[in-house]
């Protein structure tokens, strides 16, 4: 998979090249390339934004910048990129989303700034590039870095080489729709708190039905959205009988 990312601050992205995510560049399972928007303008002050129209606090990103960083960018003869842009106000990023993106051969992210991009550079990539304005939750950044970071994390570790063990991806949290129960390790006792025993019992079954119930109480309590928008065959029979 290639992934650009453009960007103000470059310097944010360079988490990337640490451990996991930097194994996997080094190993190409994954390329990376880091664009720093500014190289696209073309004034002395390398301009990047504007006030906006209409009034209002804070600044708007200009459109002739992300046009031309966006046309060197995604240039392809072949299949174009998919242009995706975090903001507080696109569709909400989840594993799902995750999931299909891992699919893609080239992923081009813009990382807005101050009050987000003119809305024409979206309007104007959707006529030759799939665009997707996502969030990745309920709050507002500083910028779209931090986000960037986030979705390209939850992508990567799904890619073939890129984590340890792949098992690991198909067991997380949200895999099935419920969320991860709890986990221990050793010792045993640790300041007087035990492991479950039901997990050092060897019998798979019983262990296998104690995580299926952690996960749904744990849901249940946490994330009760997440049951609802469960279908209800997708709760075996045993579960609607709790
Ligand atoms: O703040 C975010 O992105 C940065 C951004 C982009 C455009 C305008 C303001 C801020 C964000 C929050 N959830 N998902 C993304």
């Amino acid at each position: 998979m290639r992934i650009d990312v453009i960007t103000i601050f470059p310097e944010y992205l360079t988490p990337l090249r640490e451990a996991l995510l930097g194994k996997a560049i080094e190993r190409e399972k994954i390329s990376v390339g880091v664009h720093d928007l500014r190289e696209w303008t073309h004034d002395v002050h390398r301009a990047v934004d504007d006030s906006p129209y209409g009034g209002g606090p804070g600044m708007v990103m200009k459109p002739q910048v992300w046009g031309e960083a966006l046309d060197e960018v995604c240039a392809t003869s072949g299949e174009p990129p998919r242009l995706v842009v975090p903001t507080p106000a696109g569709q909400p990023f989840t594993q799902r989303t995750a999931v299909r993106w891992s699919h893609e051969p080239w992923l081009v992210l813009a990382c807005g700034r101050y009050e987000g991009i003119d809305q024409r550079v979206i309007e104007d990539a959707s006529r030759r590039m799939p665009v997707e304005e996502v969030s990745i939750g309920d709050y507002v950044l500083v910028g779209g870095e931090v986000a960037a970071l986030t979705m390209i994390e939850s992508v990567a570790r799904l890619l073939p080489g890129v984590l340890g063990n792949p098992a690991s991806a198909e067991q997380d949290s949200f895999s099935d729709g419920l969320l991860e129960g709890p986990c221990y390790t050793r010792p045993e006792v640790w300041r007087d708190l035990s492991v479950p025993p039901v997990l050092r019992s060897g019998d798979h079954a019983a262990i296998a039905r104690w995580r299926r119930d952690q996960s749904l109480e744990r849901t249940y309590e946490r994330r009760h959205d997440l049951l609802d928008s469960m279908s209800e065959e997708s709760l075996t029979a045993r579960d609607r009988g709790r």
